[in-house]
């Protein structure tokens, strides 16, 4: 279940300003259900409701044959190719990295350049059975695919023919150079439907492989990603949350308000943090348009950035994403809380007054304070309500965003689904490239 509410955003989103959007809510809640609108680009938006189950019998095969081959997989992408996946294992499996304990072991790799990372992840594979998923819509990305390469050629040395068995392959299944090159090695692929686009495809076996290899129950995130389609179908601004936090946020930027910042409280929730950002980013952030989305992790930034948004000059305003809870174990009904996490009678002085209490009385404590300090120096918050067993509640989260970023991109006049701007950095990059010196040459 999820629930926005906009109390704390007063007077900037008030009943009145939001029934004077309406019509405009309207013409792009109807456009974005409209299936000759943007077509070809909308193929994430009937995801939910399609019947793919062939394809989720392939994933979880492939997830279960990593898991036999394998004891790590390193996923290799950037963007849309890593950022949910990497969102989804953080929030349902935290600790599976490589040293962690917990679930099957997935890490990232190929989404930065840093020589000094890959030669310490490498180091570490040395003594592990490693897989390769490697993630990229184009198949022709600079950063995943100068990885890749690296990657699979250190395996090669290792394993010779046989490293072949090890690489797995997720792209357009119709063209770009590393289905071909797939192709050509033989290696086992799976399909992003060429209509959904990177940053929206988190649903697709881009986000599910890796979430299937690290242990996660695929199907109840989808489950949970229907469950969002049917919450954001209604054309009821009030029933319809996709709806109600589009047009809030419309509201602030359109009253001068440049940066957004979705707040958590969980370190778990800090990957869906970036994920959420590009999906915003890259999706409205054009023609001179856009918010800023940033994000803070509570109660970590209060102490770093929590001054400046108390004081600071007057640009941000939060977006509380306040998922169930503690991520710790909860004691059965009438049971004691784990008592390792309830802070003992002999403290000091200073801190007598936290005795008896458990670690999320005070991070409940502090959400509801900070709440109140930040209301009183005059940020505007939002506050997303998310509830429900955490797999389906990722799945419901993802489509609620994703229908409510591309809701935001037609209020703001911008398409939610191209990113021309990032084409800039990648044509100067490879003018480099092709004409500059060779390393060691
Ligand atoms: O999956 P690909 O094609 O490698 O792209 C990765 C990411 O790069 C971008 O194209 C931006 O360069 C994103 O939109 C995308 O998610």
């Amino acid at each position: 279940m999820i629930r926005v509410q906009v109390d704390g955003a007063q007077p900037w989103v008030s009943g009145e300003a939001l029934r004077r959007l309406m019509s405009q809510l309207e013409a792009a809640q109807g456009r974005l259900w409209d299936p000759k609108e943007d077509e070809g680009k909308k193929g994430w938006l009937t995801w939910p409701e399609e019947d793919h189950d062939g394809l989720w019998q392939e994933v979880e095969a492939t997830a279960t044959e990593i898991r036999s081959r394998a004891d790590v997989a390193v996923v290799v992408g950037i963007g849309g190719s890593y950022l949910g996946a990497r969102a989804m294992t953080a929030m349902l499996r935290p600790g599976s990295e490589i040293s962690g304990s917990r679930g099957f072991p997935v890490v990232f790799a190929g989404y930065q350049l840093s020589e000094g990372e890959l030669l310490r992840l490498m180091d570490d594979l040395d003594d592990r059975e490693p897989a390769l998923v490697v993630v990229s819509k184009s198949g022709s990305t600079l950063e995943p695919g100068a990885v890749f390469h690296l990657l699979r050629t250190n395996l090669e040395r290792r394993y010779g023919h046989q490293a072949r068995e090890r690489i797995y392959v997720v792209t357009d299944p119709e063209r770009g150079a590393l289905r071909e090159y797939a192709v050509e090695k033989g290696y086992r692929r799976l399909p992003i439907p060429p209509d959904i686009g990177g940053r929206y495809s988190v649903l697709t076996p881009v986000g599910m492989l890796p979430a299937a290899v690290a242990g996660i129950d695929i199907r109840r995130v989808l489950t949970g990603a229907r469950r969002g389609w049917e919450e954001c179908r209604r054309l009821d601004l009030w029933a319809n949350p996709a709806i109600l936090y589009a047009a809030a946020r419309h509201l602030l930027y359109l009253q001068g308000w440049m940066v957004e910042a979705l707040v958590t409280y969980e370190p778990r929730m800090a990957d869906f943090s970036r994920w959420w950002q590009q999906l915003f980013g890259e999706s409205q952030g054009k023609d001179g348009r856009g918010l800023f989305p940033a994000f803070l992790h509570y109660t970590t930034d209060l102490h770093s950035m929590g001054q400046f948004v108390q004081q600071g000059r007057r640009l941000l305003f939060e977006t509380v994403l306040d998922v169930d809870g503690s991520s710790a174990p909860q004691p059965a009904n009438g049971e004691p809380p784990d008592p390792r996490a309830v802070i003992p009678d002999d403290v000091d002085a200073a801190s007598a007054y936290l005795a008896g209490k458990r670690l999320d009385d005070l991070q409940e404590a502090a959400m509801a304070a900070v709440m109140e300090a930040h209301r009183e120096g005059g940020v505007p918050q939002l506050w997303i309500e998310a509830k429900g067993p955490g797999e389906e509640l990722v799945g419901e989260l993802v489509f609620f965003f994703e229908a409510a970023c591309a809701l935001g991109g037609y209020l703001l006049g911008v398409d939610p689904y191209d990113q021309p701007g990032v084409e800039a950095y990648k044509r100067k990059l490879k003018a480099r490239l092709l004409s500059g010196p060779v390393a060691g040459a």
